[in-house]
């Protein structure tokens, strides 16, 4: 196995992970810009690094090869001698008052070797910081009370989100939000100047030049020939549809595609917020999605009779689907908190739900959710707890914290 990227299911023994390690930016934050931020609190910096640290190596320790989002874009850069088109193109989506003001980022910006200028950029641009030399008026006059010229990033630690893996290539993805949109820049240019994955025939499924928004946390592979996406907060029914008939019409391996509806809340934002795959038989399922009887609209895509089109049925007995797609005898979907009243709003609050898969029934969790945990355990499944004090404070767990690239091929049956 050579490819770069090789994702064929969310559960295939886990080989190479992407992640990025909270830096500054999760400390720029304040009460005034944490919510458009899509933060809940700010998390102390020296804490959320050592549990972020624990995480890595818990997955070290299981054979894991860790790479950083950060790391990886400042080798991108060099490898790629593209410091100033880089810069030029995140400047040009910071929302800048001037051209003034964007020629003096630009100057500040490049001073700095590669990586510190990478850390920076990440972690948000103050005024303070940064003296605009001009003699406009509107360059040097901009009000005052708001302190940053670029906003920090302190979503960047969930890797997931930006851009997921599916198959042999990946989806670079157009964000819900402002807040976040920009991310999706640094996995760009690693897929393009980074020798890793540059010209080594990754397949660019869906990249970031839409205006349909797509997540990653909405991004699930069940197998080499099923996806599940969530129609979400964050995902588009618009982009699903497009993603879709780009993977049929390019050949690949999938041949289904499920589109998951969950409610428009902060809570669920992402599929895989309320939903994630723990073995080749077993989820997690916060019960909120479901209705009457565990129904959750879904809608399977498949290929149309002609080509360019896209076959569609509605269904609602999510379990069935799934057994269905997945070919196994049973299926069982384990409620998150224990569908208790009060356990499961809560431990889902805290990413209870948000299992990341290390192999077939390995996953590993937050602590704080032990109600889920346990449950977890009961059903055969191994969980591997992590401290999550300060990283669940950005409401996401260990899948939205990060991106596998490579993952073992399940045994054929
Ligand atoms: N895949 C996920 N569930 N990611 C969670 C991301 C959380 C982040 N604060 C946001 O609101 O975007």
């Amino acid at each position: 196995m050579t490819t770069p990227i090789h994702v064929m299911s969310e559960i295939g023994k886990l080989k190479t992970v992407l992640l990025k390690r909270p830096g500054k930016e999760v400390e720029n934050l304040t009460p005034e810009i944490m919510e458009r931020l899509l933060f809940d609190d700010i998390p102390h910096l020296p804490v959320i690094q050592k549990e972020h640290d624990a995480f890595a190596q818990a997955l070290i320790d299981r054979g894991v090869e860790v790479l950083y989002l950060e790391k990886l874009t400042a080798e991108a850069i060099d490898a790629g001698e593209c410091k100033e088109k880089f810069v030029d193109r995140m400047l040009d989506e910071s929302n800048l008052e001037t051209d003034g003001v964007k020629e003096g980022l630009k100057k500040y910006l490049l001073s700095f070797d590669t990586q510190e200028m990478v850390d920076r950029i990440m972690a948000g641009i103050r005024k303070k910081d940064v003296t605009i030399e001009s003699h406009h008026l509107a360059d040097v006059s901009s009000e005052e009370v708001y302190p940053f010229y670029m906003d920090p990033m302190p979503n960047l630690y969930f890797t997931r989100d930006p851009a997921a893996s599916i198959g042999n290539g990946l989806t670079i993805n157009h964000m819900a939000f402002e807040a976040r949109n920009r991310e999706s820049l640094f996995i760009e240019a690693i897929m393009k100047y980074h020798p890793r994955f540059a010209n080594q025939h990754v397949e660019i499924w869906r990249d970031r030049n839409h205006t349909a928004r797509i997540e990653g946390g909405d991004e699930l592979v069940l197998n080499d020939k099923v996806l599940a996406i969530g129609i979400s907060q964050r995902t588009s029914a618009k982009a699903i549809e497009q993603l879709t008939l780009e993977l049929f019409e390019r050949n690949s391996n999938f041949e289904k595609v499920l589109a998951i509806k969950i409610p428009n809340v902060r809570a669920m934002m992402h599929l895989d917020t309320v939903f994630t795959m723990v073995d080749y038989d077993k989820f997690t399922i916060h019960p909120g999605i479901q209705k009457n009887g565990g129904e959750v609209d879904t809608y399977i895509l498949e290929k149309g009779e002609e080509a360019g089109t896209v076959k569609m049925t509605h269904r609602s007995d999510l379990q069935e689907i799934l057994r269905e797609a997945l070919n196994v005898p049973k299926l069982t979907l384990i409620p998150c908190g224990g569908g208790d009243a009060i356990a499961a709003p809560r431990e889902q609050w805290n990413d209870g739900s948000n299992t990341l898969a290390i192999a077939p029934g390995v996953v590993v969790t937050y602590d704080r959710n032990y109600v889920s945990n346990e449950l977890l355990r009961s059903h055969g499944v191994e969980v591997i707890e992590i401290a999550s004090s300060e990283l669940s404070r950005g409401r996401g767990g260990p899948r939205c914290m990060s991106m596998p690239l490579i993952r073992e091929d399940l045994p054929k049956h």
